[in-house]
C-alpha cells in the first residue's frame, strides 16, 4: 500500500500538451476516480505513474519515494489498460496467472490457481478460463484483463476505464462488485473514467481533469453541491445541469430567460448589473400541475411551454421553453402524462439559498467559476 503523489506533471507530444501541471495526492488505500472527457490527459497521467511515459517535468512519488529513474517493473503498481494488453494466444487462465508466475512474485502453483479462481469468480468469468483470448468477446476480454491486474499483490492499482466495454447491466453489477473486492478495498487505486456515474459510485474522492489540469478534487457531495465551475457542474448529472445566462437586477434579484425567471439573489451580495450564469439541476425543478399548486417556500414560479417529453423509466424528462431559453426537468412519469408540445405549464425554480435543491451561480467573466 502506498500514497501516490503527483507534483507539477507536464507532458507534451509535439504541439499537444497532454499534461499541463498535474498536482494530485491519492491517500493510502483510497479509491480515487479521475474523471474527464476524451483527450483530457487521464491515460497519460496513469502512464506517468506507472513509469511508461516519463513526464517532461514534475515528479511522481509512490509511498513518498521519488520514482524518477525507477523502472515500471520496480514501481510495484499494477496497471490495467483500456486496450487489455493480453497475450492473444494464451487462454484466459494463463493470461491471469502469468504475472504470478513471474520471477517477481513466484507464487506457488496451487496458490496461484486459487487466486486466479477467486478473482475469476468475482469477475464472473470462471467458465471462460480455458478459452483462448481470441474466442472471447470484448467485454469478456476486459474482465480477464482486469483480473490479470487484480490477482497481483500491488502497492497501487492503476485502472484505465476497466469496465468500458461491458454492457450497462454488467457494468453496474461489476461496479458494485469492484468496490467490495478485498484487494481493491485495501489497495490505493487510481481509476480513470469518463463516466460520471462510475466516478460518483466508486470514488472515495473524485478529481475532475480537463485539458491536462485538475479542475477540482473532492468527495462526491462536494463535487455535486459545490462544483468549482460550469465545466464540473456540466460533467455530472443526466440530463445535464441547466445553465442559463442571467444578470443581477436592481434590488438584488436574479433575472434570466428574458425576465421570466426572477429569483431573490439571497445572501450573495452581488452588485446590480453583473452578469451571472444560473445553474439548475433538472431534478431541482418542480412542475406545478394542479390548478391550486403554487411554488413552495423559497422557490419562484415561472411560466413555460412544453417543448418535448421523454420517458426515462419511472421518471420523465420534460424539456420546456422559458422565455428564450430551454430547460430540462425530471419529474415522476405520471406528472408528465398528457404534456403535448406547446402545453403551457408552470414551474417552481429554487433560489440560490433553496433548501435541498438550489440554483448555483457562476461567473461568466471568470471562466464560469462558481460564485460562493
Ligand atoms: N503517444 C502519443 N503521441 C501523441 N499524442 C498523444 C500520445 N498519447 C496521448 N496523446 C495526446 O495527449 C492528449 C491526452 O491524451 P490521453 O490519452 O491522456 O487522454 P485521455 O483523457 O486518456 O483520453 P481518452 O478518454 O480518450 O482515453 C490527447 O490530446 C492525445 O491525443
Amino acid at each position: 500500500m502506498a500514497t501516490l503523489t503527483l507534483k507539477g506533471l507536464r507532458k507534451t507530444y509535439g504541439k499537444v500538451t497532454a499534461l499541463d501541471g498535474i498536482d494530485l495526492e491519492v491517500a493510502d488505500g483510497e479509491f480515487f476516480c479521475l474523471l474527464g472527457p476524451s483527450g483530457a490527459g487521464k491515460t497519460t497521467t496513469l502512464k506517468a505513474v506507472a513509469g511508461l511515459e516519463p513526464p517532461d517535468a514534475g515528479r511522481v512519488e509512490i509511498g513518498g519515494v521519488d520514482m524518477d529513474g525507477v523502472e515500471p517493473y520496480d514501481r510495484g503498481v499494477a496497471m490495467c489498460f483500456e486496450s487489455y494488453a493480453l497475450y492473444p494466444h494464451y487462454t484466459a487462465f494463463d493470461n491471469m496467472v502469468s504475472p504470478l508466475r513471474s520471477p517477481r512474485y513466484r507464487v506457488p502453483a496451487a496458490e496461484a490457481r486459487e487466486r486466479v479462481g477467486r478473482f475469476a469468480e468475482l469477475l464472473g468469468i470462471s467458465h471462460l478460463l480455458d478459452r483462448g483470448v481470441g474466442e472471447l468477446s470484448n467485454g469478456q476480454r476486459q474482465r480477464v484483463a482486469l483480473g490479470r491486474v487484480l490477482v497481483r499483490p500491488a502497492r497501487a492499482f492503476l485502472l484505465d476505464e476497466p469496465l468500458s466495454h461491458l454492457d450497462a447491466k454488467l457494468r453496474q453489477s461489476m461496479r458494485a462488485e469492484l468496490k467490495t473486492i478485498g484487494a481493491v478495498e485495501r489497495t490505493t487505486t487510481l481509476y480513470v473514467t469518463h463516466d460520471y456515474v462510475e466516478a460518483l459510485g466508486l470514488g472515495d474522492r473524485i478529481g475532475v481533469i480537463r485539458d491536462g489540469r485538475i479542475v477540482q478534487v473532492g468527495t462526491r457531495e462536494q463535487i455535486w453541491n459545490e462544483p468549482a465551475d460550469t465545466f464540473v457542474a456540466h460533467a455530472f448529472g443526466k440530463p445535464r445541469i441547466n445553465l442559463l445566462p442571467g444578470e443581477v437586477a436592481e434590488g438584488g434579484r436574479l433575472r434570466a430567460a428574458g425576465g421570466e425567471i426572477d429569483l431573490p439573489s439571497g445572501g450573495s451580495g452581488l452588485a446590480p448589473g453583473r452578469a451571472v450564469t444560473l445553474g439548475v439541476r433538472p431534478r431541482d425543478l418542480v412542475l406545478l400541475r394542479g390548478a391550486g399548486d403554487t411554488a413552495p417556500e423559497g422557490m419562484a414560479e415561472v411560466r413555460a411551454r412544453v417543448y418535448v417529453t421523454e420517458v426515462l423509466g419511472r421518471q420523465s424528462e420534460v424539456t420546456v421553453t422559458v422565455g428564450d431559453q430551454r430547460l430540462a426537468l425530471v419529474v415522476p412519469r405520471e406528472d408528465a402524462a398528457g404534456l403535448a408540445p406547446e402545453t403551457p405549464v408552470r414551474l417552481a425554480v429554487p433560489g440560490p439559498d433553496g433548501p435541498g435543491g438550489r440554483t448555483l451561480l457562476f461567473d461568466p467573466a471568470d471562466g464560469g467559476r462558481r460564485i460562493a
